[in-house]
């Protein structure tokens, strides 16, 4: 796959020539969030100056322009990530809140005793948390696929714990802690096997890879903005369309209902039903600016770009004899970034002395403390790629590890 004109994309970005401490920024933290390149930005700030106002098809000139573009920002997510068009995508705040969406609008009405979700080892508390609290609240079991030794999930682990008593899958698409790419259609499969359904967090995988949520078969699926060179504020739920017909909203007020008395209501076609009050109107602007920013790049060479760098960091990374890595090793099952501890020093202290040379990594539990739990690890750092990262800026990282290891030596 052809490689990026990195250059070319940086200058876009202006944040990237920030300086710290008399170096040039190393931003290396994009699995936490993405920065936003100047198409975005403008995108948004036309809108602000130029048709900013309430959508929902007011009576005048600026709220039927501003609700067209809110409402085709649905049309060209759907395009995006091979949705049967407006009805299955639906707008949220973050992957985090249509993981609750699905979880109290589905689960809290579908759920009970004897039903079990099966969730993985690796899953972000967005996923693990909510599956957990609605599964105390319902009286449902969770069940955990074990991942093996190198951060795979166990497939035959997989087959047992789904059965015709699951109700529902849910699987991070690309690990924000192992990196690890996981088999969603082939979960997908076995879950349709059982007449099971299938939830995918895509919140690291949309941004980084092409996702057809119909090739996967995938009944509900979710991920943010704010990691594909989008903004914050906005999220996306996307659920096939007969499913989210069948469920209730949960969250009441304007612009999602049809016809309201003092004694009942009814609701509003999809996917409005589920945007209650006024949405994310900028945001949806500044998303379909970035849809459009990403595939003018295509997302085939965003993949191939993060994998490269991932690559070289595990293998300089790896060349070092106190520096464990976790995840697979690289190639077609690890996206594009590498969590990783340097014995002796913990993450906190090794990201402070990274921070130290300008350079931003991540250091905790990434949202997934019980698979931390089981790394055995209280935390761990993790330097994570995108479209705008260099091989200059993976030796700067290596260079500041190295700072770090004769600091701590
Ligand atoms: C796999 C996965 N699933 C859900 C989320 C939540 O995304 P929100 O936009 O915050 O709702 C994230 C965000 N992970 C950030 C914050 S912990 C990270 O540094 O890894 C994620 O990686």
């Amino acid at each position: 796959v052809e490689s990026l004109d990195v250059d070319r994309i940086r200058a876009a970005y202006p944040i990237l020539e920030r300086e710290f401490s008399g170096s040039q920024l190393v931003y290396l933290d994009n699995a936490a969030t993405t920065h936003t390149p100047d198409p975005v930005v403008d995108a948004m700030s036309d809108y602000y100056r130029q048709y900013n106002s309430n959508v929902h098809r007011g009576i005048h000139h600026l709220s039927q322009e501003a609700s067209i573009a809110y409402e085709e920002a649905h049309d060209r997510v759907a395009d995006f990530i091979g949705a049967d068009g407006r009805e299955e995508v639906i707008f949220t705040k973050n992957t985090t809140e249509s993981e609750n969406l699905l979880a109290y609008a589905w689960g809290l009405a579908e759920l009970g005793p004897g039903d079990e979700v099966v969730l993985t080892e690796m899953e972000h508390h967005a996923s693990l948390v909510t599956w957990q609290q609605i599964a105390h609240r319902t009286g449902a079991d969770v069940k955990y696929i074990a991942i093996d030794d190198d951060g795979r999930l166990d497939m035959d682990h997989a087959h047992e714990c789904i059965t015709d008593d699951t109700a529902i899958v849910s699987v991070v698409h690309v690990s924000n802690t192992l990196g690890t790419v996981n088999p969603v259609a082939e979960l997908a499969d076995i879950a349709h096997d059982h007449d099971a359904y299938i939830f995918v967090d895509g919140a690291q995988a949309v941004p980084t890879r092409p996702v057809d949520v119909q090739a996967i078969d995938a009944d509900f699926y979710a991920f943010s903005g704010h990691k594909m060179a989008g903004p914050t504020g906005i999220g996306v739920l996307y659920g096939k369309r007969h499913l989210l017909e069948a469920m209730q909203p949960y969250l009441y007020g304007g612009g999602m209902i049809e016809k309201v008395t003092f004694e009942d209501s009814t609701w509003a076609e999809l996917p409005w039903k589920f945007e209650p009050g006024t949405p994310p109107i900028a945001e949806a602007v500044g998303l379909e600016a970035a849809v459009d920013y990403l595939e003018e790049i295509g997302m085939e060479r965003v993949q191939a770009h993060e994998e490269r760098l991932a690559e070289y960091a595990y293998e300089q990374l790896a060349a070092e004899d106190d520096v464990d890595i976790y995840g697979p090793e690289p190639g077609p099952d690890r996206g594009g970034l590498v969590s990783f501890n340097l014995e002796s020093v913990h993450a906190h202290d090794l990201a402070s002395i990274m921070n130290d040379h300008a350079v931003a990594i991540r250091a905790g539990d990434h949202c997934t403390q019980p698979l931390h739990d089981k790394l055995g690890v209280a935390a761990s750092a993790r330097a994570s790629f995108y479209v705008y990262n260099t091989r200059e800026e993976v030796d700067k990282l290596v260079d500041a590890i190295d700072s770090a290891r004769q600091l701590f030596a």
